[in-house]
């Protein structure tokens, strides 16, 4: 069936609509440029409510398998492509792209021009947009909704470990930043995004992880102070969200990117090593530089692209953060030694015994 996508700066674009039936997509849209990895991009509750542009032309052709998953459900407003395959060709395919967009009702646009509609997102900036069968869209204007609350863990979950104990504050997720401490043994605690200090005074842990997260991290700014008082107490690492969040409980400024940076080719140099590695990354707002000096903390990494923020460490405690995805999934793992030198910090600080 025809259909339209239509932004909220009055552009329309035409394409196919897949399956209309239930709902019409609207939200902010934003583009991802890696090659694979829809799957992955979907269920990831940082995007949540957004309507995501896949740049590469054919999506879909390695279908939906059990593994890759990042969480139980898509999280996305809608998906619009070039063209989309109708089965999966993999040996691990169990259905295929549009059959699982379809069984979660998400709307799906194919064979619009996306180069045009990227085009006009990098002039432009991300902005509301909506689906609709009708080549005259009216795409409603909203502020951001404050939707952390909505994809965090309700209830304290425990993973079995026999080294480190780290709590994972739960912003909204990934399966694979989860995996990564698993992965190196640690016994983990998710926690609702909530959580406050006393709570996790209780559960002990050596190390604290902030995960990545949808929307704007200014939804919670009444929780920055007891977020610094968490990292100021344990050794910390950052996600992306989470990162942003160490940069405001210091006292730096966020700010959001005109589109934003989603793919898996994104160069980030390690200011300490001179070093530059390709990463995966899915975010609109970064930690503003010029509100960084007057904070005890310093930029450890860069953008290579843009020079923006990736990454920082605090001058006197063992609090590193990264505005990337050490975890990958999808796109490149060099950085999952970013896991590794937190687990060390973990140690160091175990054995120290800094925070009596
Ligand atoms: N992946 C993330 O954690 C994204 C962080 C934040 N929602 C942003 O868009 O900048």
């Amino acid at each position: 069936m025809n259909g339209y996508l239509h932004l909220a700066n009055g552009d329309s674009f035409e394409g196919s609509i897949e399956h209309t039936a239930s709902h019409q997509a609207s939200g902010e849209i934003v583009f991802f440029t890696g090659m694979t990895g829809y799957q992955e991009v979907v269920t990831d509750p940082s995007y949540k409510d957004q309507i995501i542009v896949f740049t590469y032309p054919l999506i879909g052709n390695y279908g939906i398998n059990e593994k890759d998953f990042e969480s139980k459900k898509p999280h996305v407003a809608g998906v619009v492509v070039y063209e989309c395959s109708d089965e999966g060709f993999h040996y691990e395919a169990m259905y295929s792209f549009k059959q699982y967009l379809k069984k979660w009702n998400i709307p799906l646009i194919t064979h619009v021009d996306t180069r045009a509609v990227v085009k006009r997102i990098r002039k432009e900036g991300t902005m509301q947009a909506a689906f609709s069968a009708s080549a005259q869209g009216n795409v409603v204007t909203h502020s951001e909704p404050y939707v952390v609350k909505q994809v965090s863990t309700k209830e304290v979950v425990s993973h079995a470990g026999d080294k480190q104990h780290i709590v994972l504050m739960d912003f909204g997720c990934k399966k694979s930043i989860l995996q990564e401490l698993l992965n190196r043994g640690c016994k983990v605690t998710v926690v609702p995004y909530s959580t406050s200090l006393d709570e996790i005074k209780d559960l002990k842990p050596d190390g604290i992880v902030l995960s990545n997260g949808p929307g704007d991290p200014m939804q919670v700014a009444n929780q920055l102070s007891e977020i610094k008082a968490i990292i100021s107490k344990y050794p910390t690492l950052g996600i992306c969200f989470g990162h942003q969040l160490i940069g405001l409980a210091f006292g730096a400024k966020t700010k959001k990117l005109m589109f934003g940076h989603r793919g898996a080719n994104q160069p980030v140099i390690d200011l300490f090593t001179n070093k530059v590695c390709m990463t995966s990354q899915n975010h609109s707002y970064v930690v503003d530089e010029m509100t960084i000096e007057q904070t005890p903390l310093k930029v450890r990494f860069k953008n290579v692209n843009d020079q923006s923020v990736e990454g920082l460490v605090h001058e006197q405690l063992p609090v590193l953060s990264v505005q990337y995805h050490p975890e990958a999934h999808p796109g490149p793992s060099d950085s999952t030694y970013i896991f590794d030198e937190f687990m060390k910090q973990v140690q160091q600080v175990g054995s120290e015994k800094v925070y009596a």
